[in-house]
């Protein structure tokens, strides 16, 4: 399998902030990657610059195989962003109509995608309200809808879980590896949540802008002799790695 993403000797500062700090990354085609690392580390900020929401100060960023920012890939990247942008005077199935129709899907696939894409977050049955009544759960699990709503190669969600019952995590989770294994997409995800990033194949930790070691969860927990991920973090922040 050929890369999806590589990001190559990037560094971005915001003033005279630097917020991320020669990062390399590849990231398989297949492959749920999981960025791990404690609030303000950087992680949001990678994630758009892999979007191409914004564009480095050096170094960078390739998706399939293409110089990042670049417009036609928009169509191939399905985006979470961590705080929900929706439509609130909108119902859920207007916002998700919205935003099929802007990747000129046919009429009948629209259709089709919406439901998958409803029925996948549990919100069918709420999709005659308008969002401005949802709970931040729902509103959370309308925004990863739309992320997958034109059938995107590669999931970039930044905290997708974040508000939602264990229980539909769980779903989640399930259908994220069915699209890896059966349609071989693959998966970006940042999380604070420890077991989330053990069901990863790869994670990279981050922390004040740099990444302080990636690998599975089973090469790192074994590199330092670690029982779980957290005293991997731990050790990588000591310097133990
Ligand atoms: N547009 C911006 N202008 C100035 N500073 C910014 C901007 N965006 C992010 N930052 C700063 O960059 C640093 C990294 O932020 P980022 O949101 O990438 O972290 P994060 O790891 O995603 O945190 P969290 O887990 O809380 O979302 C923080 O110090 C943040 O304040």
């Amino acid at each position: 399998m050929g890369n999806s993403i590589a990001v190559t000797n990037l560094s971005k500062k915001f003033g005279n902030k630097t917020v991320l700090a020669e990062i390399d990354l590849s990231i398989e085609e297949g492959q749920i990657y999981g960025l791990i690392g404690p609030s303000g580390s950087g992680k949001t900020t990678l994630v758009k610059l892999m979007v191409g929401i914004d564009s480095p100060d050096s170094g960078t960023v390739d998706v399939l195989g293409k110089r990042m920012p670049n417009l036609e890939l928009l169509s191939s990247i399905g985006y979470m962003a961590q705080s929900d942008a929706l439509y609130s005077e909108l119902t859920g199935g207007e916002n998700l109509a919205f935003f099929a129709s802007l990747y000129s899907l046919k009429k009948a696939d629209r259709k089709k995608r919406i439901a998958y894409a409803a029925g996948l977050v549990k919100l069918a049955g709420e999709l005659n309200k308008k969002v401005g009544t949802y709970s931040g759960g729902m509103k959370r699990r309308l925004s990863l809808a739309i992320a997958l709503i034109h059938d995107p190669k590669i999931l970039l969600l930044d905290e997708p879980t974040v508000g939602i019952d264990p229980e539909l995590r769980l779903s989640i989770w399930a259908e994220l590896e069915h699209l890896k294994r059966e349609q071989g997409k693959t998966v970006v995800i940042t999380t604070h949540v420890m077991d989330e990033a053990e069901k990863c194949d790869r994670v990279a930790m981050v922390r004040d802008g740099r990444i302080l070691t990636s690998g599975s969860p089973a090469q790192l927990k074994a590199s330092c002799g670690a029982a779980n991920l957290e005293e991997v973090f731990l050790a990588a922040g000591r310097g133990a790695l």
